[in-house]
């Protein structure tokens, strides 16, 4: 899910999984023939379900960050390629999706990203109408956390297929279409290697390390020849450039997203150097 605070979001989680669940039901001998093999229960995972509360976990960096970290943990250990799972949070931040996609693809399962589209205006709607007791976000953090909101874009692999709601429409409209993509769709194989040989297992944690640190090497060198905001780096092995951010890009930053990208792909083995390259720079560029 991807949405706005309070745009609807837990509401039309709930309505997809038992509309996903009757159709796994109702098509129960299809899949069989077709040798799918899902669970009848889908999994939704958010700040209830996780005991985080919502009226402080967004309120400071710190918090937030340990929000997310519990919930990217909770998606690593319940997603697998028989369990639909929706993972029902704000995840506004476009890197933090294209970290959600990375799970799903290296467990070879098809993902979506289902978009609340409830206007700012919608959504403070609803959250006056709360009572007192649901506890949710104070109207500050939630007015913080629409401003800093990333809209989804289905260009982007991360963020595609998308499907967008806005709160009148129908949730059983698009249950097909839902379940195409993620049922009978073949797991995203975008980044894999088809021609060239792949690295050895031994090699390939070294290989990675390397090609990465020469891309940070590049990025950090650009920034001291004085590029910034906007401009188009290129780096080693990667087709695909680093664009700068409008702000300056420390050492430390290009160090933690080297870790989180070596991290998320450690078990990828079967991709090449190229690959590798160009998959570190787009998630660079997400992060940025
Ligand atoms: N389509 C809708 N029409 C009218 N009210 C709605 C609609 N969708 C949700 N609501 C109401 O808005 C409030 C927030 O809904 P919900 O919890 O589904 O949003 P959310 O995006 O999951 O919120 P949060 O960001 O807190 O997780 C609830 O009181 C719910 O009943």
């Amino acid at each position: 899910m991807c949405g706005i605070p309070c745009s609807g979001k837990t509401t039309r989680a709930t309505e997809l999984a038992s509309l996903l669940e009757k159709y796994i039901s109702d098509h129960a001998p299809t899949l069989s023939e077709k040798k799918i093999s899902i669970r009848p229960n889908v999994v939704i995972l958010n700040d209830e379900s996780l005991k985080i509360d919502k009226t402080s976990a967004y309120s400071d960096p710190t918090s937030e960050k340990n929000a997310r970290a519990s919930l990217l943990s909770a998606v690593e250990r319940h997603l697998s390629r028989e369990t639909l799972l929706i993972c029902d949070s704000t995840n506004y931040i476009k890197g933090f999706r294209y970290q959600l996609y990375c799970i799903a693809r290296a467990l070879g399962t098809p993902h979506c990203v289902i978009y609340c589209g409830s206007t700012p205006t919608q959504s403070l709607q609803f959250h006056s109408s709360i009572s007192d007791s649901q506890k949710t976000y104070p109207l500050d953090t939630l007015q913080a956390l629409t401003s800093r909101f990333e809209e989804p874009d289905s260009r982007n692999r991360w963020d595609s297929p998308l499907f967008i709601f806005s709160p009148s429409d129908d949730s059983a409209s698009e249950i097909e279409n839902i379940a195409q993509a993620l049922i009978y769709k073949k797991p995203p194989q975008p980044n894999l290697s088809t021609v060239v040989k792949p690295l050895t297992e031994t090699n390939y944690l070294h290989s990675m390390d390397r090609a990465t640190q020469e891309i940070v090497d590049a990025v950090l060198q650009a920034q001291q020849d004085g590029k910034g905001g906007g401009e188009s780096i290129v780096v080693p092995r990667s087709e695909v450039k680093v664009v700068l951010p409008g702000r300056t890009v420390t050492m430390s930053e290009m160090r933690r997203l080297r870790r989180q990208f070596t991290n998320l792909n450690k078990m990828h083995t079967e991709l090449d150097l190229e690959k590798l390259a160009g998959g570190f720079v787009e998630y660079v560029n997400a992060n940025f």
